[in-house]
């Protein structure tokens, strides 16, 4: 039998798999067809999931496991915010070291286990890293320039500016008023750069801002590859740093800034050295079930003799 977890960071749900605890890895294929069914809300486990979180050895220096985050869809995303606190929580638990890193498939990030938000929450800091402007990092197209910062896109929305940040998947971020974030424009736009458009070749992960006051933020966020998330870190760190950028008198680095979403809250710290950004993203790593499969019908991507077992933890959350 095979033990994958059911987590979330903010509510945005995910499985895990570790792949040292198979006799025989998944494949690529695998893994994909696993990640499409699993997190299926009808044909899946559990009402479904955001994504599938693979866990694998890594030989980097310091890194203590490596992550690979497969959306809904099955694309294949280069970072997930959310993602790495809980796949930190399973690691820190796992080798009982409470600082280290993962690598992921452009940098390995530093993590680290925070004092709980709440009793009975769990609460991981890790870094976001590398972040980028330029167009081809995104990538992104006609839209007037190498960078896209705190500009107007009539093509996209009337009366609206636009900021475009690599974290480093790709995401594209607009400060707007809370009749604007309740509109249906948010679904439209996610919608129409992640079907073939004239702009984002790669898609793109969408988020709304509504600032709230001094260092405090609300976020929705249109993911790439999965669609309307209660949360997504890396979207609420690219959000951040635009924060920072944009609307300097109303938010500051090296500050904690509160970020407030559908699925509750996490806490940014963005950092300039010297030109290069990195963002902390703070929050809850949460593990909702245990799920024990034979490891055969994980390679069938059977489901059916899945038994499942919850922890109770969703409860302290
Ligand atoms: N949908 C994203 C990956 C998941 C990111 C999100 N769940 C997070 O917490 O950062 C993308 O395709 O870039």
């Amino acid at each position: 039998m095979v033990q994958l977890l059911k987590v979330h960071g903010s509510q945005n749900e995910f499985f895990i798999l570790d792949q040292t605890e198979l006799a025989h890895k998944l494949s690529q294929p695998e893994l994909v067809a696993l990640t499409k069914q699993i997190t299926d809300p009808a044909k899946g486990l559990l009402d479904g999931a955001d994504g599938l979180l693979v866990i694998d050895q890594s030989a980097h220096a310091d890194a203590l496991g490596s992550m690979q985050v497969i959306n809904t869809d099955g694309s294949i995303a280069s970072m997930c915010g959310n993602g790495l606190r809980t796949v930190s929580r399973y690691l820190s638990d796992k080798y009982h070291q409470d600082a280290f890193k993962v690598e992921t498939m452009d940098s390995d990030l530093s993590v680290h286990r925070e004092t709980p938000l709440a009793s009975g929450v769990p609460t991981f800091s890790v870094e976001i890293s590398p972040v980028t402007f330029n167009k081809e990092s995104l990538p992104f197209q006609n839209l007037g320039g190498d960078t896209l910062i705190n500009r107007p896109v009539p093509a996209f929305a009337d009366g609206l500016t636009f900021t475009a940040i690599a974290v480093p998947n790709p995401h594209l971020i607009s400060f707007v008023s809370e009749d604007v974030m309740n509109s249906d424009l948010l679904g439209k736009l996610g919608k129409t750069l992640n079907n073939p458009n004239d702009y984002f070749t790669d898609g793109v992960n969408v988020s709304f801002a509504q600032i709230l006051g001094h260092n405090e933020l609300f976020v929705r966020t249109y993911e790439r590859g999965v669609g309307f998330t209660n949360a997504c870190g890396t979207g609420m760190s690219a959000t951040s740093l635009a924060f920072v950028m944009n609307h300097p008198d109303q938010a500051d680095f090296d500050q904690t800034i509160s970020v407030y979403n559908p699925g509750g809250m996490v806490k940014t710290r963005v950092h300039d050295d010297n030109g290069t950004y990195h963002i902390d993203l703070i929050g809850n790593a949460t593990f909702t079930h245990e799920v024990a499969i034979p490891e055969a019908d994980l390679h069938a991507n059977n489901l059916q003799h899945a038994t499942i077992h919850e922890t109770g933890e969703q409860r302290d959350y």
